[in-house]
């Protein structure tokens, strides 16, 4: 398999704290990778190095081979890695197509290209059919539908996903689950970061656990629920796979 991303060494230091420390990781292409770990981990700041919002104090960040840490998010956006938020904001004014759009500009200036880009990826994440409402409109689930699709726009390669199904219930969720499992088999490559073990269980092929910015496991999911470091920093004894 082919590595899309690769992370060596990465550590980030905001004044006398290391929120992130010495991380290696890599990404095959096509897979889906879960970053875990509990509250403060580091998990939202790997996600701001690699998506380039953040600069690394140490280490590199290699994206197809290319070198790509400290390059300013506009550009790695360009060169194929999108991410979404925690707190999802769309822009309450415009309808859900409009939403969507933005995220084809990136790349084109034409409104028609950006348009039929925005309805392939509302297909995708099954919002199509709401193309025309507001926003205001929309439930949580689809709201975090329209974040994903409006990254799906930029025309993405890796897609980082910040607690997309957090907040869901667990039927919401399970559909959110087929839609990222889809995207995968098109061949899109996706780190999320999710607190639900069974979702990760369910969709992920492999699993990179942080615990105070280092990473303490990394395997498929059967492997690190069974991991004694792992059970002990953050699932806790009573967990069952
Ligand atoms: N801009 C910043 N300035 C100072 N400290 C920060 C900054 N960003 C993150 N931190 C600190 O770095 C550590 C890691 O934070 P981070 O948000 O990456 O963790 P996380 O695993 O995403 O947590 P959560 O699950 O709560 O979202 C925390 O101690 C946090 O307070």
């Amino acid at each position: 398999m082919t590595a899309l991303l690769e992370v060596k060494n990465l550590s980030r230091s905001f004044g006398g704290l290391v929120a992130v420390k010495d991380v290696n990781f890599t990404l095959e292409a096509g897979r889906i990778t879960a970053l875990i770990g509990p509250n403060g981990a580091g998990k939202t700041t790997c996600f701001n190095l690699v998506a380039g919002s953040l600069s690394p104090t140490s280490g590199q960040v290699f994206f197809e081979g290319r070198q790509i840490d400290s390059t300013p998010p506009e550009i790695v956006c360009r060169m194929g890695i999108a991410r979404t938020f925690q707190i999802v904001r769309p822009m309450r004014d415009m309808s859900v197509l409009e939403n969507a759009m933005v995220g084809a500009f990136s790349w084109t200036k034409s409104v028609m290209e950006a348009k039929s880009k925005a309805y392939e990826s509302l297909e995708s994440v099954g919002l199509a059919g709401k193309a025309n409402a507001r926003t205001d409109q929309l439930t949580l689930p689809d709201r975090k539908m329209l974040e994903t699709a409006k990254a799906l726009s930029t025309r993405p390669k890796l897609l980082l996903l910040d607690e997309v199904m957090a907040g869901l219930r667990p039927t919401e969720a399970a559909g959110v689950v087929r839609v990222l499992q889809t995207l995968a088999e098109g061949g899109l490559t996706i780190l999320l970061v999710e607190h639900v073990m069974r979702i990760v269980m369910e969709v992920a092929s492999n699993v990179v656990v942080l615990h105070h910015g280092a990473k303490i496991a990394e395997g498929s999911p059967a492997e690190v629920v069974a991991d004694q470091k792992v059970l002990d920093s953050y699932l806790g004894a009573g967990f069952h796979a």
